[in-house]
């Protein structure tokens, strides 16, 4: 897979380049062929500017023959183009097992449609390549150094994607953009397009019907069959959609609505925690909030002590900056890079790929590398927790995808069959979670119950109780990844569990505490 890491996407721009090098070894070899057929060509047409003159000479009359007798089969015959275009094949041949696939795509056009519905982007925007929220007077979330905007055929494959899911709320969006870039473009052709303006306008009628728009429906498809009149089923439909019309059994279209997994249920208040990172903590919280250097009673902090940010005291969260250099930063990302594996979320008691968990993932044991063992002994020191086995998880190091995102979960477990209790160490009762990397725009942390988010800070760590002193899971700690925007977002998480932390952070039986 490529589109859930941008590792992995990276990798993907390296064998375009590839590509291009054969590419251009083809143009070269085939604009050689092309002007060695030219000098012929140019050769033979200035012997027949003085047509007489080329008959009386002997030596021009033996050369016509030969010519017609050798030379022109010799040049229309030649190997020469079929060469190269082999010598092309082979190349692509050669790199097409790295190369995305199908499922690459399909994740692709819907990590832009995630983009689009949790940042309300507008995909007319979107297609001209910037990040606007629709109809806001809002700045654009993210502003590229170089902006690109999407094709007709780019366009026509994203709506293609969600039309193929009975999407229709989505297809609409995107075919509208490709449809009229294809009528601006008509009459041109590109070689790598796939798709034309009559699929487009195809596509987005039946999207039309289907969403009860009878009126659109119709008027789109008497385009297309005025650049393809032949065509039947079309037609058909055309009298159909005129019939529903005349006989007023068109139902009067309802205003198209998002699709909605059943999955989430606080989505309006997730994405707007996504949009605009932060929030207000309630007034008994902020005289208790405070920035502090922590040195918690350990050795390790005497020089340098924790920078401790509290975020919030219920649930209690705390960002502690400066958690760890670039050079570690780098090293960890490094050494996981080789391991990354597609993310799996609990199902039940398995594990398996999940739509709303789009990153790749490794997990790093302490003895991979000391920089590894050393930053378990600061979380150690930090924390005030026992991270000896089994007490605390390997480091999971995670990189976020092309809209990568992680929807609102529990790092606890909720069922007594979670895989997390296969450790026999209780239940993960605190998170240290290491932004690696900063990010260009999204991807912030939302804690949605608590309504607040936390945006990606570099370096820096987020401590979190996902349980409370009785042992209950913290209903207040549900949490998420928001998908990133732009770049290229790597986190570390190590989960700490119950086990091991009897006297570190004793139990109170008061559900509160
Ligand atoms: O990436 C984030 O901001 C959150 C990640 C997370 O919650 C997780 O990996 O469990
Ligand atoms: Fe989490």
């Amino acid at each position: 897979e490529t589109y859930t890491a941008m590792l992995s996407v990276r990798r993907a721009l390296g064998s375009e380049g590839r590509l291009l090098r054969r590419l251009r070894a083809y143009l070269r070899e085939e604009s050689a062929r092309l002007r060695r057929l030219a000098r012929f060509y140019e050769k033979v047409q200035a012997l027949h500017q003085d047509p007489k003159a080329s008959v009386d000479n002997p030596l021009l009359a033996f050369s016509l023959i030969k010519r017609l007798h050798s030379d022109w089969p010799n040049v229309i015959y030649s190997d020469e183009a079929t060469e190269n275009t082999q010598a092309l094949h082979a190349g692509f041949k050669e790199v097409e097992q790295e190369l995305p696939g199908a499922e690459d795509l399909d994740g692709a056009a819907r990590a832009l449609m995630r983009l689009q519905d949790v940042y309300a982007l507008s995909v007319k925007g979107m297609a001209n390549g910037v990040f606007q929220p629709a109809g806001a007077s809002r700045p654009p979330l993210y502003s590229p150094g170089r902006r690109v905007s999407l094709s007709a055929d780019d366009c026509f494959h994203v709506g293609k994607v969600a039309y193929d899911t009975g999407d229709y709320y989505h297809s609409i969006a995107w075919l509208e953009e490709a449809v009229s870039l294809f009528r601006l473009s008509y009459g041109s052709w590109n070689p790598e397009d796939r798709s034309s303006l009559e699929d487009a306008l195809d596509h987005l009628a039946f999207s039309y019907f289907m969403a009860g728009n009878i009126s659109h429906a119709l008027s789109l498809s008497k385009e297309f069959l005025h650049y393809d009149p032949s065509n039947r089923r079309v037609a058909r439909n055309v009298a159909k959609y005129e019939k529903l019309l005349e006989t007023g059994m068109a139902a009067s279209a309802g205003p198209l609505r998002r699709p909605n997994g059943t999955r989430l249920q606080s989505r309006d208040a997730y994405e707007e925690l996504c949009q605009r990172p932060g929030g207000q903590p309630s007034p008994e919280q902020i005289p208790r909030l405070s920035c502090s250097y922590e040195t918690n009673g350990s050795p390790y902090l005497l020089l340098q002590p924790a920078k401790k940010e509290v975020v919030r005291i219920r649930p209690y969260v705390a960002l502690y900056h400066d958690f760890i250099s670039d050079a570690e930063a780098e090293t960890i990302k490094g050494l996981a890079g080789p391991w990354l594996q597609r993310s799996v979320v609990a199902s039940g008691e398995k594990q398996q790929k999940a739509e709303y968990r789009i990153s790749k993932s490794a997990w790093l044991k302490d003895t991979a590398d000391p920089v590894v063992r050393v930053l378990e002994l600061r979380i150690a020191a930090v924390t005030g927790l026992d991270l000896r086995p089994p007490y605390a998880e390997y480091l999971q190091v995670v990189n976020y995808g092309l809209g990568g995102h992680y929807e609102p979960h529990f790092d606890h477990a909720t069922s007594r069959k979670s895989p997390l209790y296969r450790m026999k160490s209780g239940n993960r009762i605190a998170t240290v979670m290491i932004y690696l990397s900063a990010v260009e725009a999204g991807g912030s942390t939302a804690f949605i119950h608590a309504n607040f988010s936390v945006p990606v800070v570099k370096n820096a760590a987020l401590f979190w109780w996902n349980l409370r002193r009785n042992g209950d899971g913290d209903g207040d700690t549900l949490h998420a990844g928001c998908p990133v925007l732009a770049g290229d977002k790597w986190v570390a998480n190590k989960w700490i569990h119950e086990h091991g932390q009897e006297f570190r952070r004793p139990c109170s039986t008061d559900p509160r505490d």
